[in-house]
C-alpha cells in the first residue's frame, strides 16, 4: 500500500496540462489563466484627480483669490497652459493639467462668478493619484495558473484584455457502479439506494473548474461496465465510484484490466478510502474512488482535486491547504493509515473537535463537518489544547 503523498505524486506524474482557449472577460470567472497578464500601459496613464473639485498649484494656496480656467473631465483632459493663481475645475478621474499639484474638494471652496476662494492650505499631491500608482507599464499583474476571481477578471480587463487566455475546462466523466443504485428522483426498490456519489463529485469537479459528465450507473454486469468504460472516450479523466474493493459482484477492475488498462496503484494507506486506485486506459487516466459516499468525497479531495488542478496547470496543484487548529476534545492514538476525521471547527480559527460519527457511509455527518482533521499514521493520542492539522471543506 502506498502513502497518500506517493499516490498524489503518481497521479500528477501521469497527467499533463490541457490545451488553452480564450473567453471574453465577462465569462472568465473561475477559469485558470493560461498566460501571464502584463500591463501594456500604466494605470492611471497620467496623474488624475481622486475627487471632484479644483486643481491648483499648491504654492498658491493661502495667497488669495484664484481665477477659474476651464475644466478637465474624465476622458477629456485640459491641455491649455495654466498660470499662477489659476484653478481648473476637475472631476474624479480627470487628468491634472501640467503644473498643478493639488486638488481642493468642491465642498471647501467658494465660487463667485469666475473666481474661487478657499481656506485650504498647501499640501502638495493632495487628492491626486500619480500616473502608474495602480500599476506601471510592463508590470506583471497576474501569473499563468492563477484562478480568476471577480477582482482578477476586473484587473485583466483594466489591463485591456477583452478576451482572456485560459486553460480549457477538464472534461471529467463520472461513472457510478452497482445494482443497488438508482438515480435520485427515481423510485428505489426495497434494498436500493440513491446514487449520491455522482452528484457530489460533479459538484466538486464543477467547483474546481472542471466539466462533469455523468456516465450514469453501470450495473453489476461485465458487459454493462465495458460499455460504460467505452463511453468515457473523449474525457480528460474518468472517475469511477465503487467496485474498488473485493466484492464478488464488482466487475469494474476486472473489465478495466481486460480492456488493456494499466494499473498505476491500488490501495492507499488512508482512512477512509483504502480501496482507491488509479490507472490508465489507453491515454485516459482513470481514478477509482471507493463506493462508500464519505470515502468517495474524502478521497476526491485528496486525489481528484489535485488531479484537476494539474490538468489546469495550476502551480500549487498538489497543495492541500492545511491549516492548524487547537483541539477542544482529546483524540485517540491513530492506526497505521493516514486518517481524515470529519471535524467541526468553531468559526474560521476557533477550536476543533472530531465528530462522533466517523463511519465512511455517514453523509449527514460529512455535510455538517467544516474541516477534515489529518492524523498521520500511528500518530499518538492528543489531548484538548493540542494542535492538529485541518483541511477546510
Ligand atoms: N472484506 C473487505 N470488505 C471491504 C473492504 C476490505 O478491504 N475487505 N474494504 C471496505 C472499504 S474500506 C470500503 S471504502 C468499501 C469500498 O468498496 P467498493 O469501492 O468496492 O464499493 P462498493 O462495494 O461498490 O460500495 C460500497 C458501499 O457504497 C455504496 N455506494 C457505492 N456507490 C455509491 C454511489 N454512487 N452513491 C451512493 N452509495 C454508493 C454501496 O451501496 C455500498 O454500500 O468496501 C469495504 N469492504
Ligand atoms: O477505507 Mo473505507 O473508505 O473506510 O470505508
Amino acid at each position: 500500500m502506498i502513502s497518500v503523498e506517493e499516490a498524489r505524486a503518481q497521479i500528477a506524474a501521469a497527467l499533463s496540462s490541457l490545451s488553452t482557449e480564450t473567453v471574453t472577460a465577462a465569462r472568465a470567472f473561475g477559469r485558470t489563466l493560461s498566460q501571464d497578464v502584463v500591463a501594456n500601459r500604466s494605470q492611471p496613464p497620467s496623474a488624475v484627480s481622486a475627487m471632484d473639485g479644483y486643481a491648483v498649484r499648491s504654492a498658491d494656496l493661502g495667497k488669495g483669490t484664484f481665477s477659474l480656467r476651464g475644466e478637465s473631465r474624465a476622458g477629456a483632459g485640459l491641455d491649455t497652459p495654466i498660470g499662477e493663481m489659476q484653478a481648473v475645475r476637475v472631476s474624479t478621474g480627470a487628468r491634472i493639467p501640467e503644473g498643478l499639484d493639488q486638488v481642493v474638494i468642491q465642498e471647501n471652496v467658494e465660487i463667485s462668478g469666475n473666481t474661487l476662494t478657499t481656506d485650504d492650505l498647501a499640501n502638495p499631491g493632495r487628492h491626486i493619484r500619480p500616473a502608474g500608482s495602480d500599476y506601471e507599464d510592463g508590470q506583471l499583474l497576474l501569473e499563468a495558473g492563477t484562478i480568476l476571481s471577480p477582482a482578477k477578471v476586473s484587473l485583466a480587463a483594466a489591463a485591456g484584455f477583452g478576451n482572456i487566455p485560459v486553460m480549457r475546462r477538464p472534461r471529467v466523466a463520472v461513472l457510478a457502479t452497482g445494482d443497488e443504485l438508482v438515480h435520485a428522483g427515481e423510485t428505489p426498490k426495497g434494498d436500493q439506494i440513491f446514487n449520491s456519489g455522482t452528484p457530489g463529485l460533479s459538484a466538486l469537479i464543477f467547483s474546481i473548474g472542471g466539466q462533469p459528465l455523468s456516465l450514469g450507473i453501470a450495473r453489476d454486469d461485465p458487459e454493462d461496465v465495458r460499455e460504460a468504460l467505452a463511453s468515457a472516450e473523449g474525457a480528460d479523466l474518468l472517475i469511477t465510484i465503487g467496485g474498488a474493493s473485493v466484492g464478488d459482484h464488482d466487475h469494474l477492475r476486472s473489465v478495466f484490466t481486460e480492456e488493456g488498462g494499466t494499473l498505476i496503484f491500488e490501495k492507499v494507506r488512508v482512512k477512509p478510502g483504502k480501496p482507491a486506485w488509479f490507472g490508465k486506459l489507453g491515454d485516459l487516466p482513470v481514478l477509482g474512488l471507493p463506493g462508500n459516499p464519505v470515502s468517495a468525497m474524502v478521497t476526491a479531495r485528496l486525489f481528484l482535486v489535485p488531479a484537476l488542478r494539474t490538468l489546469l496547470g495550476q502551480p500549487t496543484a498538489l497543495a492541500l491547504g492545511f491549516e492548524t487548529a487547537v483541539l477542544s476534545e482529546a483524540l485517540e492514538t491513530n492506526g497505521d493509515r493516514e486518517t481524515y476525521l470529519r471535524g467541526v471547527r468553531d468559526g474560521a480559527t476557533g477550536p476543533v473537535r472530531a465528530m462522533a460519527k466517523q463511519d465512511s457511509s455517514h453523509l449527514a455527518a460529512l455535510s455538517e463537518a467544516n474541516v477534515l482533521i489529518r492524523r498521520l499514521p500511528d500518530a499518538p493520542s492528543c489531548k484538548a489544547g493540542d494542535t492538529v492539522e485541518v483541511m477546510p471543506l
